[in-house]
C-alpha cells in the first residue's frame, strides 16, 4: 500500500482518476509542484493505469544507482511501462545479451570506426540538405533528422550499403513508432486482454522477416567467420550472443531492439541541439573556431572529437533543458527502504524526477537560461576536467539515467551528436522560421521536441 507517501490531488479509487487524466497533458507541471513541496522525499501521481512514486535529491538518487536488479528492477519497469512484451517479446527483458555487446564491442570500437560514421555524416546531410548556392532553403528539422541519425547509426550496426536502404531505413525509423504507440494502447486494456491486443498491435513477425531479408546474410556471414577466427577476432560483433541466441532470428530481434534504443532518442537529441544553434546563433562562432583548430591540428578522430569541450557543454546544455519530468524508472521486486527511511512495497513503479532536477538553483545558476558553455566553463576549473563532460553520470545531470542500467550507448550517441553539430557549424548557416525556439512538447511528463518545425539552412557564408 501507498496510504503513507502523499499524493498531490485526490487519492480515492475513482477521484484519482481526475489527476490521471490532468497527468496527460500536464504530468510535467505536477511533477515540477511535486518536486518543491516533497524534495528529497516521495509523491505519488495516479496515472491511467497505475501510481507512479516521484523521488528527488541526491541521496535517493544514490540509492537507485546502488540498487541491485533483484531490488529494482530497469527492465519490469520498462516491460510494463512501454508493453515490450506484447509489442517486441519477452526475450530482450529475459535475456538482453544485445545490452552488453552496447557496452562492449559497440562502444570499443568507435575509435576504429570513427572515419565510417564521419563519412555517413558528410554523405547523409549532402543529400538530405544539399546547400549548392547561398539561398536559405525550409528543411522539415525532426523528419530530415530522423533520416540522418538512423543512417548513421546503422553505418555502425550494419554498414554500407545496408545502412542506405531506403526500405530497411524505412523499418528501423518506423519500429520505434510502432512499438510506443502499441504499448500506450496495450497499457489502456487490463491484463487479460493484453496479449490479444498484443498479438493485434505487434508488427514483429514481420518486422524481423523483413530484416532478416536485409540483414541476414551480413548476420550469418558474421556468425560464420566468429566461428572460424575463435577467440583471435577479440571485439566479434555477436561475441555476446551463445548457443540458441546465434541464428540470424534472434540477432536480427536484437538489431531492431538497438534501433529502437538509439535512433529516437539520439533524434530529439538532435533537433533539440539544432532548434538552440538557430536560437542562440551568439555560439557558433566560437564553437566554428574550436572545431576548425582542433581538426586543422588533429583531423576527424574519436579522440579530436573528445578535445571539443565548447561543443561537448553546448550537447550537454541542450539535453540539460530537454529531458522529460521523469525518467530512471525502476519497478521495486520486494519492499525497498531508501536511506531517508521511506518504504515502498514491492510492486511500486519509481521514477526520478529528472527536469525538475536540472532545474533546480542548488544545481545550477540561473537554470531557466540556455548557457552554452555553462559546462565547458566548469570544466575549466582545476581537477573539473573530466566530471563534467557529457557523458558522465551524475546526480545533477541524468539525461543518461544511472548505475547497472545507465545507458550504454552514451558514447555512441554523444559522439555522433558532436559530430554532427560540427559538420553542421562547419558547412552550413542555420536559421529559425519562427519567433523564438520552436516550443517542446509534453505528453505523460516526456518532453520531445516540436516536431512540425522548420529551419532555415544554407551553404555556410564566413
Ligand atoms: C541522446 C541519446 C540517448 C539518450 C538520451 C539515452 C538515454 C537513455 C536512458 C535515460 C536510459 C535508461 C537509464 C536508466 O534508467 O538508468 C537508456 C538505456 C539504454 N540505452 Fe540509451 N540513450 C541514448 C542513446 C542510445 C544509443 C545510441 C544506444 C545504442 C547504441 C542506446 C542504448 C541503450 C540501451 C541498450 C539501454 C538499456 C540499458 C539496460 O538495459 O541496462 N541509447 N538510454
Amino acid at each position: 500500500m501507498l496510504r503513507h507517501i502523499p499524493s498531490l490531488g485526490p487519492s480515492g479509487v475513482v477521484t484519482s482518476y481526475i489527476d490521471a487524466f490532468k497527468y496527460i497533458l500536464h504530468g510535467h507541471e505536477m511533477i515540477e509542484d511535486g518536486y518543491h513541496k516533497y524534495y528529497r522525499a516521495a509523491f505519488k501521481i495516479p496515472t491511467m493505469s497505475r501510481w507512479l512514486v516521484v523521488v528527488s535529491g541526491p541521496q535517493m538518487f544514490d540509492d537507485i544507482r546502488q540498487a541491485t536488479d533483484e531490488q529494482l528492477s530497469f527492465r519490469e519497469a520498462i516491460a510494463e511501462l512501454i508493453q515490450t512484451d506484447y509489442m517486441i517479446g519477452p526475450k530482450i527483458r529475459r535475456d538482453p545479451y544485445h545490452v552488453k555487446s552496447v557496452r562492449m564491442q559497440l562502444t570499443r570500437n568507435l575509435g576504429a570506426r570513427f572515419s565510417d560514421i564521419k563519412d555517413e555524416i558528410s554523405a547523409a546531410f549532402n543529400d538530405l540538405i544539399p546547400a549548392k548556392d547561398n539561398e536559405w532553403f525550409s528543411v522539415p528539422t525532426y523528419r530530415t533528422v530522423v533520416k540522418i541519425v538512423c543512417r548513421t547509426s546503422n553505418r555502425l550496426f550494419v554498414g554500407l550499403p545496408l545502412c542506405r536502404n531506403s526500405d530497411f531505413r524505412a523499418l528501423t525509423e518506423q519500429f520505434t513508432m510502432d512499438v510506443i504507440m502499441g504499448g500506450q494502447i496495450i497499457s489502456l486494456f487490463p491484463m487479460v486482454l493484453k496479449p490479444i491486443v498484443g498479438r493485434l498491435l505487434t508488427k514483429i513477425p514481420s518486422n524481423i522477416r523483413r530484416t532478416v531479408l536485409h540483414a541476414g546474410p551480413i548476420i550469418q556471414a558474421r556468425l560464420d567467420q566468429e566461428e572460424v577466427m575463435g577467440d583471435s577476432w577479440a571485439d566479434k560483433p555477436a561475441k555476446e550472443a551463445q548457443g540458441e541466441q546465434r541464428t540470424v532470428q534472434d540477432v536480427s530481434l536484437r538489431l531492431l531492439s538497438i534501433n529502437f534504443a538509439s535512433i529516437h532518442t539520439t533524434s530529439m537529441g538532435l533537433t533539440h541541439i539544432l532548434y538552440d544553434l538557430a536560437t542562440y546563433s551568439e555560439y557558433v562562432k566560437p564553437m566554428r573556431e574550436e572545431v576548425e583548430a582542433i581538426v586543422e591540428a588533429e583531423g576527424w578522430t574519436k579522440a579530436s572529437m573528445g578535445k571539443m569541450r565548447k561543443l561537448d557543454g553546448f550537447v550537454k546544455e541542450s539535453q540539460r533543458l530537454a529531458i522529460g519530468s521523469q525518467s530512471i524508472m525502476r519497478k521495486a521486486l520486494k519492499d525497498f527502504t531508501f536511506s531517508n527511511g521511506l518504504t515502498v512495497p514491492a510492486g511500486t513503479h519509481i521514477v526520478f524526477a529528472t527536469h525538475s532536477t536540472h532545474l533546480d538553483e542548488i544545481n545550477y545558476e540561473e537554470p531557466q537560461k540556455f548557457k552554452g558553455f555553462r559546462f565547458a566553463e566548469i570544466r575549466e576549473g582545476e581537477g573539473e576536467g573530466l566530471k563534467h563532460q557529457m557523458v558522465s553520470l551524475s546526480p545533477e545531470y541524468t539525461t543518461f539515467g544511472t548505475g547497472r542500467h545507465a545507458c550504454p550507448g552514451r558514447f555512441f550517441a554523444v559522439n555522433e551528436l558532436k559530430t554532427m553539430l560540427a559538420f553542421v557549424l562547419l558547412n552550413y548557416d542555420v536559421k529559425l522560421t519562427t519567433h523564438g525556439r520552436p516550443q517542446n512538447h509534453w505528453f505523460q511528463g516526456r518532453c520531445s521536441p516540436n516536431k512540425s518545425a522548420e529551419l532555415l539552412f544554407r551553404k555556410r557564408t564566413s
